[in-house]
């Protein structure tokens, strides 16, 4: 026997090992994300994941900041509001074109982040004496507006933050499992598996059309509410985002099924989290009361982040502009740089809008 097939002898009768499986260099889980999870401490970390296009978890790039600040043209002394404070990106650099006169009113609904993000502002010099963090809905603008005498500036980032979207407690993503919750406030309302357990097909498919123009309404509603019907809760995203695959199971097994498939859960995420969240009854709520919050001369600017809230805007700000209560408005969205684009992804679909306030 050559020793070429003594070797290939020897390597048949030698049982196959099976190599330990590469779990990769970094943590795919968001609570091994411990660096991650405290940027003041790990700053190299944060800046190597910002660099390669990713946000950090617990963290959020605040989108268009230079864009805005252009606009809101602040001035020391001045008094703003920040309907949406999140990571609180935008209100601290607002803040700081305030240079350390005037004072910044911000709201979040989300109580959880918002006592982190008032810590984190706090611990870096941003105090009650300049700035009111409210637990309170964007909606109730007509009241902190009467209480300190109306805005010179207003900025609204709707939606949700990055913080919100990556934990998986939240039940915002389909990417990871968890409670299908999606409430931003997770102490008020009802989530959103509790919103399926007794949806109608028919409201389900109105809802997923009106929300997010989801084609396959009809075809997810049936498939949702005929699983609820057999005693299956869909209680956790991974459930919600089984239901959808079988679904659309029927379309043909090309390069693009897998694109639908994400795409449809995006767009059935989204739709509910609007509905249980009533983003859009706040929004116009918070559009029709904007004119008087403003001052004359006031600026307001508003980051929308798919077309439903984006046309809403759009008809509020013109409506407004016909009528006289705004002397100039944005007729075309301000889109963010091809570089921020690149930079961080989450910024892709984001569409500006602004007014001025009539003098
Ligand atoms: C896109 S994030 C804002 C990020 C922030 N601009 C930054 O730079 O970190 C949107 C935030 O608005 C909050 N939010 C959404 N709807 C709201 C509402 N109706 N009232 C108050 N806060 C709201 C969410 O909880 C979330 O924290």
């Amino acid at each position: 026997m050559s020793e070429q097939n003594n070797q290939n002898t020897q390597e048949s009768q030698t049982p196959h090992k099976r190599r330990v499986r590469y779990k990769g260099k970094y943590p795919k889980k968001f609570e091994e994300k411990y660096k991650e999870l405290q940027p003041e401490k790990y700053k190299d970390t944060i800046a190597h994941v910002i660099q390669k296009g990713n946000t950090p978890a617990g963290m959020h790039i605040s989108i268009m900041v230079n864009e805005i600040l252009d606009f809101l043209k602040i001035q020391p002394g001045e008094t703003g509001f920040d309907a949406t404070l999140g990571y609180g990106g935008h209100t601290k650099a607002m803040l700081e074109c305030l240079k350390g006169e005037g004072h910044i009113y911000a709201t979040d609904v989300d109580p959880e982040e918002s006592a982190k993000t008032r810590k984190r502002l706090a611990d870096q010099g941003f105090g009650e004496d300049i700035l009111s963090i409210r637990l309170q809905n964007f909606c109730t603008i007509d009241e902190i507006a009467k209480e300190v005498g109306g805005f010179d500036f207003i900025l609204a980032d709707l939606g949700v933050s990055s913080m919100q979207i990556d934990n998986p407690k939240r039940g915002f993503s389909f990417k990871v499992d968890g409670p299908l919750d999606l409430r931003l406030n997770q102490e008020k309302g009802i989530s959103a598996a509790e919103r399926l357990d007794n949806i109608s097909e028919e409201e389900l498919a109105g809802m997923l059309y009106e929300n997010s123009d989801e084609p396959y309404c009809e075809e997810l509603a049936k498939a949702i509410t005929d699983e609820i019907r057999r005693g299956n809760r869909i209680d956790t995203t991974t459930k919600l985002r089984n239901v959808i695959e079988k679904t659309l199971d029927f379309l043909p097994n090309n390069k693009e099924k897998k694109d639908i498939i994400k795409k449809t859960c995006q767009r059935t995420f989204q739709a509910l989290r609007i509905d249980v969240n009533n983003e859009f009854e706040v929004l116009y709520e918070f559009m029709e009361k904007l004119p008087g919050a403003l001052k004359p001369g006031g600026r307001v600017a508003i980051l929308t982040f798919h077309s439903g809230e984006d046309k809403l805007v759009k008809k509020a700000l013109k409506a407004g502009y016909k009528e006289g209560i705004y002397s100039e408005y944005a007729r075309d969205v301000v889109r963010p740089s091809a570089q921020e684009c690149a930079q961080n992804g989450r910024a892709r679909s984001t569409k500006m809008r602004w007014a001025v306030k009539a003098e």
